[in-house]
């Protein structure tokens, strides 16, 4: 998918929210334990009730991996529903992959060609060559760790070097990265202080924002900081949502939390 294309599916969305799949079998109902596909009937069910209020969905693949050959398969199901029923939704590969270029290719491959995701996570501790691989891919998306949501962002990321903090020289350095503008930015909700600044270097890139929900970090302060016109936001809840109930209503239960965010996204947009 193209960034425009995403544009355009959020101005008739009215929404910049993408719906975390990360599914643990410890939370989801019972009764779906007995399905052949606990993992796939839970997302199906999921993305049946949610797929008009988003834009994205994001399946963090730790989820899948954690369960060996039935979460990849399940994982491949997942994006093969969304890629058949959905093609308007936009797809990320939450696998925070990087590694020497000819490792971060295979890398590439596995997530937009053989899964056919539209976009998957990337750090970017290890350079240049490491992530241009991934960048190679037309039309396809990577989306850089640039300030994460967690407490440990502070051991490295927010660190001066060279008089500059480390998160910035992130964003800085990648643009100047061969096809650089098929580049996001993730950057967590539960710092949205430090959104302006990074609006500073990176104004018209979209940033994937996690962290609303479960973590805490709240929707109108990413949107006060982090806005440019064409939104350039994809808000990211994964637990808040996925998990409103672990009864038999669960989807619609998800399908409220998720229009509960919409419906303030729209507010904001309009
Ligand atoms: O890359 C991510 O998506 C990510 C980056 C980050 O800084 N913080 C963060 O929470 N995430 C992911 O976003 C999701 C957040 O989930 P919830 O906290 O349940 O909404 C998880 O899949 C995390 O791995």
């Amino acid at each position: 998918m193209t960034t425009n294309q995403l544009i355009e599916q959020i101005q008739k969305k009215q929404s910049f929210l993408c719906i975390g799949l990360d599914v643990d079998l410890n939370k989801i109902p019972k009764h779906l334990l007995k399905e052949d596909d606990p993992i796939f009937a839970f997302n199906k069910a999921i993305i049946d009730a949610t797929h008009h209020l988003c834009v994205a969905y994001k399946p963090n693949t730790a989820f899948y991996e954690a369960y060996g050959i039935k979460g990849w398969k399940a994982l491949e199901k997942t994006i093969n529903y969304l890629n058949k029923n959905h093609p308007e939704i936009f797809t990320i590969a939450d696998a925070k992959r990087g590694d020497i270029g000819n490792t971060s290719t295979m890398y590439a491959k596995a997530f937009f060609e053989d899964l056919s995701f539209d976009s998957v996570t990337v750090a970017p501790y290890m350079g240049k060559d490491s992530v241009e691989p991934f960048l190679a891919f037309k039309n396809k998306h990577t989306i850089l760790l640039a300030l994460t949501s967690n407490a440990g962002a502070f051991d490295f990321q927010t660190k001066m070097v060279n008089d500059m903090e480390v998160y910035k020289q992130v964003l800085e350095t990648s643009k100047t990265w061969q096809n650089s503008e098929n580049l996001m930015y993730v950057v967590g909700a539960t710092k949205a202080e430090y959104l302006a600044d990074i609006r500073k270097i990176v104004p018209d890139s979209f940033l994937l924002v996690p962290g609303v929900g479960a973590q805490g970090g709240n929707l109108q302060d990413v949107c006060k900081y982090g806005m440019n016109d064409s939104v350039g936001l994809l808000i990211n809840s994964s637990r808040g949502i996925i998990y409103a109930s672990n009864d038999q209503d669960f989807a619609e239960a998800a399908a409220k939390k998720a229009e509960d965010l919409q419906l303030q996204m729209k507010q904001i947009i309009s």
